[in-house]
């Protein structure tokens, strides 16, 4: 057997199109411009290249992109003033600074300060506490990518057996939280996990979230079973320089039904999700109708 691949970059080429026709019509009809401000402290430069693409898709959807650059060096005090402005800006309704962030600064208190409404990451504690007693949040970007992907595979959700593999606060607590919220019987499992691989043979979907390159051989796969692989690490293979996920993807697609690939598979929806986010909170900051199947 040899697994469907999941083509993350034309479903994320169709949110991105979904979002733009939803912007043109609020800007048409009500005279309002969804914008997305995005903070980045330093110079990293992955981080730069993150940065600089969200915000040409931000400009592509129709909505506006204000970018802040800081030096690493910023005071906490200064980059929470910064937020505080941008909270109060009405023509602002998404902020995402962008992580991480360098040491000095205590992420915790940055993240905490952007007000939840604007908080289109959905790591603010308020946006965590509401999607985890399922009430309406700002759900994480790139869960909420693997989640619409998952839907659009299988429709109903309902009582299969996911395993995250993976316990960040960005992806796989937020993930194991929608699969929860869509009925699934979820694992979380994590690199203390005994017998990690038979536990991870128990998913019929499987979301590989750890940040270790091709960790999850073919072997540790159900198969037939769905497999969502969130990493994205860069690896040097035979002196050239590649983009590998935490799935060995090779193994894996001679078993699974189905997997995302990298790059291509997650990656582009992360940032599809951050635009439809920026929407959402537009939406409800004036009181308009949100956008379907672009919300968890
Ligand atoms: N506050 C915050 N929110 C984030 O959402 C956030 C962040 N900080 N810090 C960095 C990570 C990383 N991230 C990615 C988004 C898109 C791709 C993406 O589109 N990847 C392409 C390949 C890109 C390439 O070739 O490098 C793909 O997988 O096909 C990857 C990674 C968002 N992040």
């Amino acid at each position: 057997m040899t697994a469907r691949i999941i083509d993350g970059k034309a479903f994320a080429q169709d949110v991105r199109a979904r979002v733009a026709e939803h912007v043109a019509r609020i800007k048409e009809a009500n005279g309002i411009t969804p914008g997305l401000a995005v903070v980045l402290v330093g110079d990293d430069p992955a981080s730069e290249v993150y940065v600089r693409s969200k915000g040409k898709a931000t400009v592509e959807a129709g909505m506006n992109s204000y970018e802040h650059r800081l030096p690493a060096d910023t005071p906490e005090s200064e980059l929470l003033a910064l937020i505080r402005r941008l909270n109060e800006d009405p023509a602002v309704h998404g902020i995402l600074v962008q992580l991480p962030l360098p040491s000095h600064l205590d992420s915790n208190l940055v993240i905490n300060t952007i007000d939840p409404a604007k908080d289109v990451d959905g790591f603010h504690i308020s946006n965590v506490g509401l999607l985890g007693t399922g009430q309406k949040a700002m759900v994480p970007c790139t869960p909420l990518g693997c989640l619409m992907l998952l839907r659009d595979l299988h429709g109903s959700l309902a009582g299969m057996e996911a395993v995250v593999v993976g316990r960040s606060n960005i992806v796989g607590k937020p993930m194991a939280q929608l699969l929860l919220g869509d009925s699934c019987t979820v694992t979380i499992a994590h690199s203390r996990t005994r017998d990690l691989p038979d536990v991870c043979r128990r998913g019929d979907i499987l979301v590989a979230a750890v940040g270790r390159p091709e960790m999850i051989p073919g072997d540790w796969i159900k198969p037939g079973a769905t497999v969502i692989d969130v990493g994205i690490n860069r690896i040097e293979r035979d002196g050239k320089k590649r983009l590998v996920g935490d799935v060995d993807f090779e193994s894996a697609a001679k078993v699974a039904g189905a997997i995302t690939p990298v790059p291509g598979g997650v990656g582009p929806m992360t940032i599809a999700c951050l635009l439809a986010n920026t929407l959402t909170a537009c939406c409800r900051a004036h009181g308009l109708r949100e956008p379907e199947g672009l919300t968890a």
